[in-house]
């Protein structure tokens, strides 16, 4: 058996969607094909090939992440990854992985990250667990905040305006907290503002709500509602958040407590919470928030050096970082990293620290510190302090946060 690997156009995103779909027992659908190609951030489609049968498939959004420090790096954003039942264990998804790196530096982008059906699957290749989510189901008659209420003014919108308003907002919140990515005009309609049927699941039509603060637009939410009727006669609403983001502390504030006010509901419930969401200091009672947590975004460095470079740094000072990495060759070897500066250089001092790509991977964003990296082996400090000083360089004041899975 011989595999093929081929770059695919967007032509083809009808084929290309055919191993995860059977992976994920989806029947096509013409409509979500043609919305996958409308999108700009969608760039890269790999297809593995067994003769004219495509029996594995990835893809690679091109947007940019935000840094620690307000800054911004080019990504690739792994997706739709699948290899055929029939053509499992076969070194096939290597091959498509090794396209994906081969593509993302030949695109200039210093990572690549990822949401993993399996976190057992991408370790191997580099990538390390970078920030973790969660789910809430908020119960509402335990939703009361601490602190002094925030007024504010909450206003329905239409789609268009939503178009408008929501991503300067959505833009604000990215500059404070790494790991959210940018979003096109297209994939605002296409994704975060598409409202039809198959996206219901069981609610009703998406709500587009923009709250104010001093008269000023400081947050947003998207969300459903669902009625049930219990026995006898009562009625119980659910809401579903599908993104609820606060452009400021007010803002945050002031939609949270908006969306925990609907009348009718019983539960509010939302997806893809970051670990230290302001919710955990708002609700006076955190607990019956009900978080549930897992791993979300994985990150494989590309480019070490440009992505040392697309970050600030929370402590100056300079440290010589030396990586191991056997899947990207081209990465190994010692940077000495100046932190005022974020400029990096190789060189052939004596190293401070030694990483693994995936450590490397898990640190990136601050999302987890070296010395905790250090506990299971994945970094080994070669010189006194080296640890605390990378730490402080590294750890920013926000956890890594992704409102979305892609
Ligand atoms: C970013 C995303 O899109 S996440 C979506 C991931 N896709 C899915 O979960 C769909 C269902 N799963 C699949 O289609 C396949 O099992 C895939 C794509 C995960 C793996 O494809 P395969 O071609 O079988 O993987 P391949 O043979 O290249 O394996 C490479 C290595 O990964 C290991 N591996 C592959 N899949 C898994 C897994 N699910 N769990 C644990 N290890 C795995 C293999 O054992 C192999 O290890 P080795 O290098 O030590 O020998």
């Amino acid at each position: 058996m011989t595999i093929e690997i081929r770059l695919l156009g967007p032509e083809h995103a009808d084929e290309f969607a055919h191993p995860i779909l059977t992976a994920f027992g989806l029947p096509p659908s013409p409509e979500r094909a043609e919305r996958s190609r409308r999108l700009p951030e969608f760039v890269t489609r790999i297809g593995a090939y067994d003769g004219n049968a495509i029996v594995g498939s990835a893809g690679a959004f091109a947007f940019d992440f935000s840094t620690p420090g307000g800054g911004t790096v080019p990504t690739s954003g792994l997706t739709m990854v699948a290899v055929m039942p029939t053509h499992r264990r076969r070194g096939i998804l290597r091959k498509l992985i090794e396209r994906q790196l081969a593509d993302a530096r030949d695109r200039g982008q210093p990572i690549a990250a990822l949401w993993a059906t399996e976190a057992t699957i991408y370790g191997r290749f580099g990538y390390g667990i970078a920030a973790f989510s969660g789910d809430v189901s908020i119960e509402r008659d335990r939703s009361a905040f601490v602190g002094s209420p925030v007024p504010f003014e909450a206003h329905f919108v239409s789609e268009a305006e939503a178009l408008e308003r929501m991503p300067p907002l959505y833009e604000r919140a990215r500059r404070a907290a790494p790991c959210m990515p940018s979003r096109s005009p297209l994939w605002w309609s296409l994704r975060r503002l598409l409202d039809v049927e198959s996206t219901r699941a069981g609610s009703g039509p998406l709500q587009r709500v923009i709250v104010k603060v001093d008269g000023r637009d400081e947050g947003y939410a998207l969300y459903r509602t669902r009625l049930e009727m219990t026995a006898p006669q009562i009625p119980v609403v659910t809401v579903t958040v599908q993104e609820a983001m606060g452009a400021s502390p007010a803002g945050t504030r002031a939609v949270w407590r908006y969306l925990c006010d609907i009348d009718l509901a019983t539960r509010i419930n939302a997806t893809c919470l970051s670990p230290d969401h302001p919710l955990f200091l708002l609700l006076a009672e955190p607990r019956r928030m009900h978080y549930r947590t897992y791993d979300s975004v994985w990150v494989r460095i590309v480019d070490v050096p440009r992505a040392l470079a697309a970050r600030r740094y929370g402590a100056e000072g300079s440290i010589v970082i030396e990586v191991d990495d056997e899947f990207c060759p081209w990465n190994t070897g010692r940077y000495r990293l100046d932190a005022a500066t974020s400029h990096v250089t190789r060189t052939e001092d004596p190293c401070d620290l030694r990483v693994s790509a995936a450590a490397l991977g898990s640190a990136y964003l601050g999302g987890f510190s070296f010395s905790r990296l250090a506990e299971i082996g994945g970094v080994i400090p070669r010189t006194e302090g080296a640890l605390e000083r990378a730490d402080r360089m590294f750890v920013g004041s926000r956890l890594p946060y992704c409102p979305e899975i892609f």
